[in-house]
């Protein structure tokens, strides 16, 4: 009997990622500093995992591990089965709207990953993603005549445009002002129910993580392992009032050892 395929927004089953028993140490003047102590967590085929966690405490450095930027210094990292040992295409980060070049145009900026293309394949590929973050009609533009959301729309079109299969979110929204951060938020679960990739976001703030993802793993303090992995079974889009969302919102920040002022 064939596997029933996912209904899109729900959790799927396969493992893209593994990550087995990993620690990392960092050699300072001042000696090791041990960052990651036995870090195990599997993030599923088109999920949406959010990893939170104390200041400091490791989460990008886990990122990096798992994307191929630092090599672990003990266990395991394996992305379809095959351990990660460098950087790929397929697995692209989005960073803050500082990611893109000020000096391109939006659409020189989408396309800069793409290499060498016939020039109305190219337009054809770049314009897709232009439509599909929301920018049509600027992709003349610079980015000095954009505002910041549409600057992060820029980035985020700009990894898609490479269609990876990981993107990892390393504090993405970290630049916006409040509004467009909602705003932002909302964009980027639209963006990944219609395309279905692997999404891992970085974020200190525990909201934006159980506002977007299927899954939140809680990390502890330094040296870090992963403490739990939480099930957001909650319909999107989520609102944080409601009370189960508060409620998780407490037991996240009851494991983070941190009272919720309110
Ligand atoms: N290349 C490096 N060399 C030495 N120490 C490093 C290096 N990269 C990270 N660290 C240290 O590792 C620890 C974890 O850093 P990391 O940025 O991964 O944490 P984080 O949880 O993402 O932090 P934040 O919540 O502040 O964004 C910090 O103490 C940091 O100083």
């Amino acid at each position: 009997m064939s596997e029933a395929m996912p209904e899109p927004g729900k959790t799927p089953r396969r493992d893209k990622i593994t990550v087995e028993g990993v620690d990392k140490t960092f050699p300072t003047k001042k000696g090791e500093v041990h960052v990651l102590d036995g870090v195990n967590l599997t993030v599923r085929e088109g999920e949406f995992l959010a990893i939170v966690g104390p200041s400091g405490c490791g989460k990008s450095t886990l990122l990096n591990c798992m994307a191929g930027f630092e090599r672990a210094s003990g266990g395991s990292i394996q992305v379809d089965g095959e351990e990660v040992t460098r950087p790929d295409p397929k697995r692209v980060f989005v960073f803050q709207e500082t990611g893109i070049f000020p000096w391109y145009s939006v659409w020189d900026n989408v396309g800069f990953g793409l290499g060498q293309m016939p020039f109305e394949a190219k337009d054809e590929h770049v314009m897709k993603y232009i439509r599909l973050v929301g920018l049509e009609g600027f992709e003349r533009s610079f980015p000095s005549e954009l505002s910041g959301g549409m600057k992060q729309r820029v980035e985020f079109a700009r990894a898609l445009a490479v269609e990876p299969d990981v993107l990892f979110l390393d504090e993405p929204f970290g630049a916006l002002d409040a509004f467009t951060r909602i705003e932002m938020r909302r964009e980027i679960v639209r963006i990944w129910e219609k395309t279905g990739k692997t999404c891992i976001l970085v974020t200190h703030d525990v909201s934006e993580a159980l506002e977007l993802a299927d899954r939140v793993a809680i990390m502890t303090r330094r040296p870090a392992t992963v403490h739990s992995v939480l099930d957001v079974d909650m319909p999107r889009p989520r609102d944080s009032d409601d009370p189960p969302f508060r409620e998780m919102k407490d037991l996240i920040f009851q494991v983070l050892g941190v009272e919720r002022r309110v």
